[in-house]
């Protein structure tokens, strides 16, 4: 609860002056017009049952009754005015916080929870502190009106008002007991949730294989499976809230009923007026808000504490500030540009020493890693499958913590690699491409200016120019889902153009050949080796490919997470392990 109530207070700190400005309206509103109201009703009817009623005071009181209602209704409409801005903001804060703090994450780390559970956190794990929030000055406002009720009713007979109470305390214990309930259903609630969200993002990202695989049948029963337990806990949920809302309900009439008992007499004997009685029932609505109001916020404050323990599983830290930062949004205003990493001095070389990371909770990795990438040269990665190519690629990136060895450019030793290893520095083409279902060339440019010039150097570079003339939109040509619309080889290649456009100094390729033809590879190359001439860009590629080998400046093999050879393609085909390196080519 105490991290609850950091971030409440943080979320109160958006708009300390809105908020208060809500608080008091709604005091205002509901407690101060409220006993107006009653105290007027009450007047009202002691003077019909008196009739002591002469035509003054019923205009008089008859106009109290309707402008009362009318402030209250402006003081409303303020009132939903300015809340309906700062929930917005807080549920806008909250979600763009949970995403900052994914993104922050190592690039190749993955997330330590799945897709289904991860769009529930931010789709409604983010509406509880909102809601909360939104409940805390009702509450406050009918808590002040009880208590004012109390002492009024109390002047006016303190033994019908206890009695009357009474029941009403008893409901408050119940509905505390109750609400440990909501947090179990609201768990459980969640977690089904979770399952089916998280197994429709599969079947639509895999639809592909699902189909292929005739695998439709059994796909289907395990969502009916998820569907029927998510239907049972909301149900579940939804009876709770009806049997609970039920007992708020008749306490009111279970409440008139018992005062009218109590007071029949006393009515019938002149010792309590019509006006009381009607204060009384009037005040016993309102109090009956009061044990409603009690659940919901208490209910609010438990949610919020399951809710945050789930948003910080998924962002992997428990530092509930970072929730609630609270600086621009751009809701209004336009996006910054995308801000490049800051550019270093140019590259002269690179140098790797004593790189090592393993994966958490295995003994796969790298290990002892030394080499140097100097201007403009040319350098291979090659070896067995597993045997660490990519790992070693990302740990040089930043995308993975290295856990021992450092990194030196110019022979200054690198401390951040996620923020030095991004362009204008260095571009990396993954092994796997990473598309949009946008435009060709939103997909290469992702978010950075470039002309059309520097934007058809980087598709001739990839390659991809006839590509682009054949299809009849071209780059505007919008590509699908994970770019299903290209083949394999053109994905690949759009991938190769989003690096290209970054002019790096440093281009980081891994195997990004594989789904080439042998013409389209062997251009590729070729128009690489010359750009990397023409810009002394310096280049790290992962492959296999023999045509790529023979333009390397250093050839690396990798073994089980190390080093195994290094050397030209004609000291590796020269030297004593010829045979297992000729092995490895394609
Ligand atoms: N997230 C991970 N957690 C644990 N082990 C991993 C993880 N990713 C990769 N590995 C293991 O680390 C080793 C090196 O993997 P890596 O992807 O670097 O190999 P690679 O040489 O690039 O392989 P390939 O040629 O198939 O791309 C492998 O044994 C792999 O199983």
């Amino acid at each position: 609860m105490r991290d609850v109530m950091i971030v409440l207070r943080r979320v109160f700190m958006y708009y300390p002056l809105n908020y208060s400005v809500v608080v008091l309206l709604r005091i205002g509103g509901y407690a101060g017009l409220g006993i107006l109201s009653g105290l007027l009703i009450q007047r009202f009817f002691n003077q019909v049952s008196g009739h002591t009623l002469t035509l003054n005071s019923l205009y008089g009181v008859t106009a109290l009754l309707i402008v009362v209602p009318l402030v209250q209704a402006v003081s409303y409409s303020i009132d939903l005015s300015l809340s309906y801005g700062w929930t917005e903001i807080i549920r806008a804060y909250y979600r763009r916080n949970i995403f900052r703090e994914i993104l922050r994450k190592p690039g190749a780390s993955p997330l330590s929870v799945d897709h289904g559970k991860l769009m529930n956190v931010i789709r409604t794990d983010t509406l509880n502190p909102e809601s909360v929030m939104w409940s805390i000055p009702y509450f406050l406002a009918y808590a002040i009106f009880s208590c004012c009720g109390l002492i009024i009713l109390s002047s006016i007979d303190w033994r019908v008002t206890v009695v009357l109470f009474t029941p009403l305390l008893l409901a408050v214990i119940i509905t505390n007991w109750f609400n440990k309930r909501i947090t179990v259903f609201y768990r459980e609630q969640q977690k089904t949730s979770d399952r089916v969200t998280g197994l429709l993002s599969d079947i639509f990202n895999y639809s592909q294989a699902i189909k292929v695989n005739h695998a439709e049948e059994s796909f289907l029963k395990r969502l009916q499976r998820f569907n029927e337990a998510r239907a049972a806990a909301n149900r579940r949920n939804d009876v709770f809230r009806t049997t609970l809302d039920s007992i708020y309900d008749n306490i009111v009439s279970l409440g008139t009923a018992f005062l009218l008992l109590l007071i029949s007499q006393k009515i019938r004997d002149g010792q309590f007026t019509i006006g009381n009685l009607t204060l009384y029932v009037y005040f016993l609505g309102y109090v009956s808000n009061l044990i409603r109001l009690l659940g919901t916020t208490w209910a609010g404050f438990r949610n919020t504490a399951v809710s945050l323990a789930r948003i910080q599983e998924v962002i992997g830290d428990n530092h509930v500030n970072k929730l609630t930062d609270s600086d621009t949004l751009y809701l209004k205003e336009d996006l910054p540009q995308e801000e490049a990493g800051a550019r270093r001095e140019r590259l002269e070389r690179i140098e790797v020493s004593g790189l090592a990371f393993v994966y958490p909770g295995s003994n796969q990795g790298i290990r002892d890693i030394t080499f140097t990438v100097p201007r403009g040269s040319f350098t291979v990665i090659s070896g067995k499958v597993g045997s660490g190519k990519t790992t070693l690629l990302r740990v040089i990136l930043g995308l993975l913590p290295r856990t021992s060895g450092d990194i030196y450019w110019n022979g200054r030793r690198v401390s951040d690699d996620s923020e030095c290893f991004v362009p204008p520095n260095a571009a990396y083409t993954p092994q796997i491409p990473h598309l949009f279902n946008d435009t060709i060339q939103s997909n290469i440019k992702l978010g950075q200016q470039a002309s059309d010039q520097e934007l058809a150097h980087a598709v001739h570079l990839s390659v991809l120019d006839d590509d682009i003339a054949s299809l009849e939109f071209g780059l505007d040509t919008v590509i699908g889902m994970k770019g299903v619309k290209l083949s394999g080889g053109q994905q690949q290649r759009v991938a190769a153009s989003r690096m290209f456009v970054r002019n790096a100094e440093l281009l980081v390729l891994d195997d990004i050949s594989s789904a080439l033809d042998r013409t389209t590879e062997t251009r590729m190359w070729e128009r690489l080796h010359q750009e990397r001439q023409r810009s002394e860009a310096a280049c790290l590629v992962v492959t296999q490919k023999r045509i790529a080998m023979q333009y390397a400046d250093q050839i690396i093999v990798m073994d089980n997470g190390q080093i195994k050879m290094k050397g030209t393609y004609k000291e590796l085909m020269n030297g004593e392990n010829s045979e297992e390196f000729s092995c490895l080519l394609s």
